[in-house]
């Protein structure tokens, strides 16, 4: 196998490669653009137009989603899989990763679309760097541009597999793109309407990609993975990287369920009180008249929506971040 194909174990040393460019039998050029970053190029003949950036441990302790796009390179470094795609891998936050932790100092995750700007620190230095990185990926001209940002959640899910679909002014959110998560293996997708901080959301809205967070299961330390089932998932990303994907069942999207964002739980102050069991599940239902949160200046967060469910509850949040998702059903009719 190339050597450049052990990008993780790389990141996890800390090390740089000594050669880096490296070119499989097959001409499959592999390059190492800086830490936790490799670009995969097919040969020019071969080449079918799709840049696909796949990212994960952009939280450091989601390592089923590391694992997954381990294999992968292995794969290719081998010779096992051939690439007719152009390629982007990215290890998030390399130094949250080989901590095992979510984050060092901050979340990587809330700092995209300009934040770091706002901000110091390791962490805000990287998610400029990724957004760099991810820019110069997708610079080149008429070509299809994809990202999956994988991720594992901190709780279990009544919804194991789901997807969020970021959101941008004007534009419509893809059937066609839904129906290729239904057929990886994601049960749900949450449909955003208004922008967000998160690398997916920068990538749908300043590069013009089609752009998701995956979730795939619960976060788990490497090698205690085997709950996560991605095969799925894995065996659709093969097809998309050789350029053999069965055809998508856009009609139906089979049996996929659709939700919007009723709305965001931000955490204000120090005072914020979930009132939520430590164990509750992601996409838990929430009844009406429900007493969800409390914060300062009397703040109540008091359920109205029918059919509301709750999605990445976590009261510990840094204040003015997120503390929670209330999302509600709802249907495929504004999808292009
Ligand atoms: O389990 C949790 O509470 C969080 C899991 C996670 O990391 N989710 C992503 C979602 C990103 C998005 O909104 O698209 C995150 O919170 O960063
Ligand atoms: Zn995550």
């Amino acid at each position: 196998m190339l050597a450049l194909g052990k990008l993780l174990e790389l990141t996890l040393a800390g090390r740089e490669p000594a050669e880096k460019t490296q070119l499989t039998v097959e001409g499959v050029r592999m390059r190492w653009l800086s830490e936790g970053a490799l670009e995969v190029r097919p040969p020019e003949a071969r080449d079918n137009g799709l840049d696909l950036l796949l990212s994960a441990g952009i939280h450091g302790n989601e390592t089923a989603p590391i694992e997954l796009l381990d294999r992968l390179l292995h794969d290719i470094a081998r010779g096992d899989l051939k690439p007719r795609a152009r390629i982007l891998f990215l290890f998030g936050n390399p130094e949250a990763i080989r901590k095992g932790e979510r984050f060092v100092e901050q979340d990587v995750n809330r700092l995209f679309n300009g934040r770091h700007e706002q901000s110091s620190g390791s962490e805000a230095l990287r998610a400029c760097e990724l957004e760099r990185l991810a820019a110069s990926f997708f610079s080149l001209p008429d070509r299809d541009r994809l990202h999956y940002d994988l991720h594992t959640a901190i709780r279990g899910s009544k919804i194991e597999q789901f997807a969020l679909y970021p959101w941008k002014e004007g534009r419509q959110h893809s059937r066609q793109e839904l129906a290729r998560l239904r057929a990886a293996g994601m049960e749900a997708v949450l449909l955003q309407n208004k922008p967000s901080i998160v690398f997916s959301s920068y990538t749908y809205d300043k590069l013009g990609a089609e752009s998701f967070t995956l979730e795939l299961g619960k976060a788990r330390p490497f090698g205690q993975n085997d709950g996560v089932n991605v095969s799925r998932l894995e065996t659709r990303l093969k097809q998309i990287i050789e350029g053999s994907e069965p055809a998508l069942n856009e009609v139906a999207l089979d049996g996929l369920k659709l939700f919007s964002v009723a709305r965001e739980i931000i955490k204000h102050s120090d005072n914020f009180r979930l009132n939520l069991p430590a164990d509750i599940e992601n996409f838990s239902e929430l009844e009406v008249g429900y007493l969800l949160a409390e914060d300062i200046a009397q703040t109540r967060w008091i359920i109205e929506e029918e059919g509301a469910r709750i999605i990445f509850p976590n009261p510990k949040v840094k204040n003015g971040l997120r503390a929670g998702i209330l999302i509600v059903p709802t249907t495929d009719e504004n999808l292009a």
